[in-house]
Parts: C-alpha cells; structure tokens; sequence
C-alpha cells in the first residue's frame, strides 16, 4: 500500500525571466517561489493500478519524483506499507520500482547490460540477475534487440529497456511516468499487458497518462490534480460517474469544479 499524504514541493525560482508566460500568470507563482505541488494525497492499494491525471504542468512528475525519492518534498508524508520513505529512503529505492520521463539509458551498452547494470547496484545476485532479464525480455517482448546497443533503438525499445531496468529487482511498488508516451499502438500494448500482469501479481501501480482509454481501460482508482492539488480522489466508476461515462467530459468536469471552488 501507498500512502501520500499532503505532499508540497516549493521550487526557488533562480531567474524569473526564464518563466514561460503561463507560469508567471500561474497562481502558484509566490514571489520567488513556485508552489509546483501544493497538496497532493492519494493512497494506492495491493492489486490496485492508480492513474494519475491532469493537464500539463499541473505537477504529476514532481509528484512521482517525491515519490520515488529522487526529489525531496517541503513538506508532507509518503508511507509505503506503513513505512515512512522520507525516513529511510534507501530502504524506498529497494521497494519501489520507477521509470522516469527521461530513459536515461546508457547508449553503449546493450539493452541487457543497461538492465544487468541496475540489477547490480541493487546487489542482485548475477544469476538471478540473468533469469530476471530473461523473464522481462519474454514479457516486454525484447527478445529481437536485447543484445543490441541501446544508442540507436527506437522510442519503444528504449521505453520497453527502461521499464526493464525499472523492475529488474521485482519492486513492491511500481511508479511509472507516461510510460507510453511517444509510443506506437503494438508497444502500448505490451506496456499496458505489463502493467496488467503487475496487478495480478497484487503489486501496487501508480501511472501518469494524458490517455484517459489508458486508465479506463486498466485503472482502479484516479486521481486527478490541477496546479499542484488534488482535485479527484476516486475509484474509476465514480470518476466515469461524473459525467455520464465519459472520460473526457469527467476529466474537464473535475477541472472545472476545482476552478469553481478557488
Ligand atoms: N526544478 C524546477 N524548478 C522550478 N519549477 C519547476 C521545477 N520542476 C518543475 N517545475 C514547475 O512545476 C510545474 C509542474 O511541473 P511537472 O513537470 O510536475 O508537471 P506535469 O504535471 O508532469 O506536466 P506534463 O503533463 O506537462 O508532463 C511546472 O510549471 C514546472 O515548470
């Protein structure tokens, strides 16, 4: 279980002239400050996939970034089966499993050696380390380019190596950031089965999409945040309830009712 409790991160704006024009008109603009994620809370359960929406800029990476301990927050709780992360964020990196925006792959090495090379820093044991990379190659389909250099893949091998690596030490919780984006209709949907068979195995996922056939299609629970706070907290029927079925109109719904009440 994944518990996040009223999590806040400030940015200090080092030149306000590099502000885009939104940005300066955005009402989390403080002075120097900028209140990307200003309260944000949600809780994801065993076997539960959770989406997490809202449109851009709206603060979903730098909340998945706190979460996965890569970004520290201002304030606020992050609980993993009742473990305190901020407390022991080493402990975090070894539960949780995360793929971020950026593949961040080293372009050199071949697929599997960039997967091999995580497995290592989490001090896996290098048979086990070749089974895992087996098992994921089958499952991610990668079989055909796994012992090519990773500088030349395509985005949906880098994507499909990332999310390898992501899991290579079989987290107890998965955080993945657009995990499809950028990606053709065959690679989604090997992503999206990937995903399906984490739920079956009752490990926790929390995903951030713009593609709301994405989480009707797979998701338990949405959460839906606009300029850094949470403006939905739900399970997906009575997010789809909001608006007669519609994902689109319950998304612009949960928005506008946000709107209505700052
Ligand atoms: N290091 C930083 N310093 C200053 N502002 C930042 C920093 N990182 C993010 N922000 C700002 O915080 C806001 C939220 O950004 P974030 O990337 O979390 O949004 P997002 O919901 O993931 O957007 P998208 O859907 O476009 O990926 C944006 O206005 C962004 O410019």
């Amino acid at each position: 279980m994944i518990e996040i409790n009223g999590l806040a991160k400030t940015f200090r704006v080092e030149n306000p002239k590099k502000l885009s024009e939104q940005e300066k008109a955005d009402p989390r603009l403080k002075g120097r400050f900028f209140h990307s994620v200003e309260n944000v809370s949600f809780s994801c359960d065993a076997g539960e996939v959770l989406g997490l929406l809202g449109p851009n800029g709206a603060g979903k990476t730098t909340t998945l970034r706190m979460l996965s301990t890569a970004l520290k927050p201002s304030s606020g709780q992050i609980l993993i089966n009742g473990e305190d992360i901020l407390a022991n964020p080493v402990i975090a990196r070894k539960k949780l499993g995360f793929l971020s925006g950026s593949t961040g792959l080293y372009g050199r090495l071949t697929g599997r050696e960039n997967i091999a090379y995580f497995g290592r820093l989490h001090r896996m044991d290098p048979k086990r380390i070749a089974e895992r990379i087996e098992e994921l190659a089958d499952l991610l389909d990668m079989q055909s380019f796994l012992d090519r250099r990773c500088e030349n893949f395509s985005t949906g091998m880098k994507q499909k190596t990332a999310i390898a690596r992501a899991v290579v030490h079989q987290p107890d919780a998965v955080i993945l950031d657009e995990p499809t984006t950028g990606l053709d209709i065959m690679a989604t949907q090997t992503v999206l089965d990937f995903i399906r068979r984490l739920k079956e195995q009752r490990i926790p996922v929390i995903f951030s999409t713009h593609h709301l056939d994405e989480v009707d299609e797979l998701c338990d629970s949405v959460t839906v945040i606009d300029k850094g706070k949470t403006c939905f907290n739900g399970d997906l029927d009575s997010f789809k309830a909001l608006s007669d079925g519609s994902m689109h109109q319950a998304f612009l719904t949960t928005l506008q009712r946000q709107k209505g009440a700052a």
